[in-house]
């Protein structure tokens, strides 16, 4: 469906990974790019918002029981920003819920759309605590899903994000991040000071593709959204992820020297 429409664009480099016994080479996407892909599947590719979110949330769930299963502690902090990186997180904490975790949502800043109020009612209909004291919840949690920014962050961080991004950087508990660290700038990676400098999570979830930030990424790295066609992927200079059965991840290895 997309062939006719689409044009084909050169790709933006190449973010080399290096799997166990296999190179994979993945196609990062740029910012613009990725809401111009988004805009594509909605206007021209007969998806809905709530579809892809739906299968961007389901994902993370997965990632996150690849890398915290919940017998390595089920409660999980899951801290959503006003955008569709917050709706993931929404999302995601709904199936985390559905698979015997104990979540619980800090959302100090929600979005106009009505598709966070509904996700927000799916989670209170599962007796998933929205908290208010983000100190106090982030002592009570295993570890953290930081789904607050993706790849339309941009500037320097407004409140109330700024104290939030610090406690999370200083905290002691893993951080898993939806789409990009948040805090990073999508092209240019990392801030050079201030909160989000130091800011490395432990799990990274990519979804449709890479953004180029993750070139300064040091950690698993898993490829999630698994909505994607190859006219799409064509028209945007991606790679289409060989995902495996029916998972809807796929973890991209780093080779021993962690490059990318
Ligand atoms: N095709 C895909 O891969 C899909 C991606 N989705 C998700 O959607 C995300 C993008 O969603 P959005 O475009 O809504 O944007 P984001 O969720 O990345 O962020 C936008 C929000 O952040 C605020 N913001 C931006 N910069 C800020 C700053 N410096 N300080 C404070 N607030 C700031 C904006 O005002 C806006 O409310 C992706 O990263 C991904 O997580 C999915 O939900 C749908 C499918
Ligand atoms: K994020």
């Amino acid at each position: 469906m997309f062939r006719s429409i689409f044009v084909h664009r050169p790709p933006i480099p190449s973010i080399r990974r290096y799997s166990k016994a296999t190179t994979m080479s993945l196609k990062a996407i740029s910012a613009k790019d990725a809401a111009g892909l988004d805009k594509d599947l909605m206007e021209i590719g007969g998806w809905s918002l709530d579809q892809l979110m739906e299968l961007a949330g389901l994902s993370v769930s997965q990632a996150v029981w690849r890398v915290h299963p919940p017998s390595a502690g089920k409660n999980v902090l899951v801290v959503c920003g006003p955008g569709n990186n917050g709706g993931d997180g929404l999302v995601a904490a709904r199936h985390l819920a559905q698979y015997g975790y104990t979540p619980s949502i800090y959302y100090p800043k929600q979005g106009k759309n009505e598709l966070y109020g509904r996700l927000k009612i799916q989670l209170q209909n599962l007796s998933v605590p929205f908290v208010a004291d983000f100190t106090s919840a982030l002592q009570q949690s295993d570890f953290l899903v930081d789904a607050i920014f993706g790849f339309s962050f941009g500037g320097p961080l407004r409140d109330p994000f700024p104290s939030i991004i610090s406690e999370i950087e200083s905290a002691s508990i893993p951080v898993l991040s939806v789409d990009a660290p948040s805090s990073w700038d999508i092209q240019s990676g990392p801030p050079k000071e201030g909160p989000g400098a130091k800011f490395m999570p432990q799990a990274l979830i990519s979804l449709s593709a890479p953004k180029p930030c993750v070139r300064f990424y040091r950690g698993r790295h898993f490829i999630g959204g698994r909505f994607l066609a190859k006219d799409i992927t064509d028209k945007y200079g991606l790679d289409l992820p060989q995902y495996p059965g029916i998972d809807q991840v796929l973890e991209i290895g780093v080779d021993a020297e962690g490059r990318l």
